[in-house]
């Protein structure tokens, strides 16, 4: 089913999560731990990030390096089979454009079409680990907004090269994501909120937000959307902040702010578990008032703690 169809349907505030695939070599069982005891709690879909290709420099022998492409965490399109066999819940894997052609793209959807997938999340994608800067494939895609119009194509039976006759076609519910600190990239709000209404003008239907750890950025991000004439679902994300490492790496990777109370709070813990006691509160507080404004779903970014997010979904159920 569609993540638009579940928002409307929805008498309450729905609940879902997003995982990252395991590092190459590691058991999908992984998942199926993380994920066994979160599925008490009905989730309505589970995002499945997807990774780019790297390239990384291999020694030979011989002390001179050799240039190798390895994906780390392969398998977005596996998993998402799988978690909708085991758990019967709609997936949603992201599609990136970083790395892909359009053509493998297309394939990719094709795959998805096939195994029922209904939803999507389309992403640039991040510049890979040692590039600065996001640079396009090639045959690919530079902005989100031109892979939601491939998708959009493809729904209405429009592939990439062929004029195929009668062709099928797809019916993929379509994401994005949105900032409510601003793209890092973006020269300003108004501009990042001026692409983010072209891609729901090429089609989009919902977005989805980056994590943020104040809850008055998301409001008034929704009303700043609202502003600029975009009327879809914005999905609050939601990541549990749980050591002090966390304060400095997560502004650094992700370009959101923590908010002081929150950080002086964690400073003051003395060990591990007390931070994560902080960062649980913290969220369950987030949640609770996101509940009363009635938000469409909470997404948590589940990656690496899902005792947290039990904890924080049981308390706020
Ligand atoms: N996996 C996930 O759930 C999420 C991933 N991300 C990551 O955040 C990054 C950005 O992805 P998206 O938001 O999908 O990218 P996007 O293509 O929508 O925007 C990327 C940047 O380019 C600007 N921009 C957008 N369209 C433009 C255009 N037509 N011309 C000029 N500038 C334009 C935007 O303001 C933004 O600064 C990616 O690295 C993505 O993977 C962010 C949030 C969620
Ligand atoms: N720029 C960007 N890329 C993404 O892939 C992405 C976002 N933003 N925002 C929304 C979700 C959240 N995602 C993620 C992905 C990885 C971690 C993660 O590994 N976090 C570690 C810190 C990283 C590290 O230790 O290297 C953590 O401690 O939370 C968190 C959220 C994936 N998504």
């Amino acid at each position: 089913m569609k993540i638009t169809e579940h928002i409307a349907q929805a008498k309450e505030t729905l609940i879902s999560f997003e995982i990252l695939p395991p590092v190459k070599g590691k058991s999908i069982d992984n998942i199926f731990s993380n994920l066994d005891p979160l599925m008490e709690f009905k989730p309505s879909f589970i995002n499945v990030t997807y990774h780019r290709a790297e390239q990384i420099f291999k020694k030979r022998e011989d002390g001179t390096f050799n240039r190798v492409e390895i994906r780390k965490r392969p398998g977005t399109v596996g998993i998402c089979a799988a978690l909708m066999n085991r758990y019967r819940v709609d997936a949603v894997p992201h599609l990136i454009c970083g790395g892909f052609a359009k053509e493998e793209t297309e394939n990719a959807l094709i795959d998805l079409h096939y195994l029922g997938v209904d939803n999507v999340l389309a992403l640039r994608g991040d510049s890979p680990a040692n590039e600065k800067f996001f640079s396009a494939h090639p045959q690919g895609h530079r902005y989100a907004v031109e892979l939601v119009d491939q998708v959009v194509k493809l729904n209405k039976g429009k592939y990439l090269e062929e004029d195929i006759v009668d062709a099928g076609k797809t019916d993929f519910c379509i994401g994005v994501a949105g900032y409510p600190e601003k793209h890092f990239e973006a020269a300003n709000m108004e501009l990042d909120l001026h692409f983010l209404q072209q891609k729901i003008e090429a089609g989009a239907n919902y977005i989805t937000t980056q994590m943020f750890f104040d809850n008055k950025k998301y409001t008034s991000y929704v009303e700043k959307c609202r502003e600029a004439n975009i009327h879809v679902p914005v999905i609050p994300g939601l990541k549990p902040i749980t050591s002090k490492r966390q304060l400095s790496i997560l502004p650094s990777i992700f370009h959101v702010d923590i908010p002081h109370e929150l950080a002086i709070e964690m400073l003051k813990c003395k060990t591990d578990e007390a931070c994560e006691q902080v960062g649980t509160e913290w969220l369950i507080a987030q949640c609770r008032e996101l509940l009363a404004q009635k938000v469409p779903v909470l997404h948590f970014y589940t990656l690496g703690k899902p005792n947290v997010i039990y904890n924080v979904v049981k308390a706020i159920l």
